[in-house]
């Protein structure tokens, strides 16, 4: 079986004079979890948006199975099983939590060609009982008929989430997903990331929360003035001189020394 990948070669976005990223490759493997962290600015939301084809690069390319995709549109990266959750959840507040992962499925389960005939030969029983093993394997079937826009940030998230797998993702791009999670809920979640990627789904996941990116993930990259200044595994990525400069010296500005844990102790 070949493995997908998600590639970014040489990326570059500039703003008027600003280079928000600057030349950056990345690798996102089919089954691994790839962190990417970095201070505020650094060019996080900026990659994120060229991999996801929300921006285009001015230069560079972005790669999904060596296929070239730099040019496609968001929604048909999703297609090709290029998936993303958002920052702020986007369910569709009016319907069910099973419509809204009906929503998901269907996206990824329409014609190529023909997204107004309908469903592709996979069909309609196809995509409900994938929707009730999702609403099962994530611990949500009780909320299948509560209409979304009621539910807390916790639940909210994890139905966001679940639609995402809906769409039956290769590489699956999470952008700030555990933000407004409290303690517990990230625990669950990053169990939940885990057992997605232990199921053969690549992660590539940004978030302010670094001790969540660094116990989960099991590659990092850390970005500072739109560069990678550090890639590879967590323990690797944490000792970075660079990289504990930079946190140390936010946790110094918010007389925080809980930043930069060893990744054991986060775990
Ligand atoms: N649309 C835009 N127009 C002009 N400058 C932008 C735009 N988007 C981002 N920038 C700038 O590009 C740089 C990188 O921003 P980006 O949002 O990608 O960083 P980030 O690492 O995601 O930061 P944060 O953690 O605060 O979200 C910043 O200096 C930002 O001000």
């Amino acid at each position: 079986m070949s493995r997908h990948v998600l590639q970014a070669v040489g990326l570059v976005r500039r703003y008027g004079g600003l280079t928000a990223v600057d030349h950056v490759d990345l690798v996102a493997p089919q089954g691994v979890i790839t962190g990417l962290i970095g201070p505020n600015g650094a060019g996080k939301s900026t990659l994120f948006s060229l991999l996801t084809g929300v921006e285009q690069p001015d230069e560079g390319k972005v790669l999904l199975d060596k296929s070239d995709i730099t040019k496609m549109r968001p929604d048909i990266r999703s297609r090709r099983g290029l998936v993303q959750t958002f920052q702020v959840p986007s369910l569709f507040p009016t319907l069910t939590v099973a419509d809204n992962l009906l929503v998901g499925a269907e996206n990824r389960h329409r014609d190529y060609a023909g997204g107004l005939l309908g469903l592709a030969s996979k069909g309609r029983g196809h995509v409900s009982r994938l929707v009730e093993e999702t609403l099962g394997s994530l611990g949500l079937s009780d909320l299948r008929d509560t209409i979304a826009g009621t539910l807390p940030t916790g639940a909210l998230r994890l139905v966001e989430f679940a639609r995402a797998l809906c769409a039956q993702p290769d590489i699956l791009l999470l952008d700030e997903p555990a933000s407004g999670l409290d303690n517990d809920e990230t625990a669950r979640f990053s169990q939940l990331l885990r057992r997605t990627a232990d199921d053969g789904v690549g992660i590539l996941i940004v978030d302010h929360d670094v001790d969540l990116v660094f116990s989960v993930a099991d590659q990092v990259y850390a970005m500072v003035g739109g560069r990678v200044v550090a890639s590879g595994d967590p323990g690797h990525v944490r000792d970075d001189p660079t990289v504990r400069s930079v946190y140390l010296a936010q946790a110094a500005h918010r007389h925080d020394e809980t930043v930069l844990k060893q990744p054991q102790e986060a775990r």
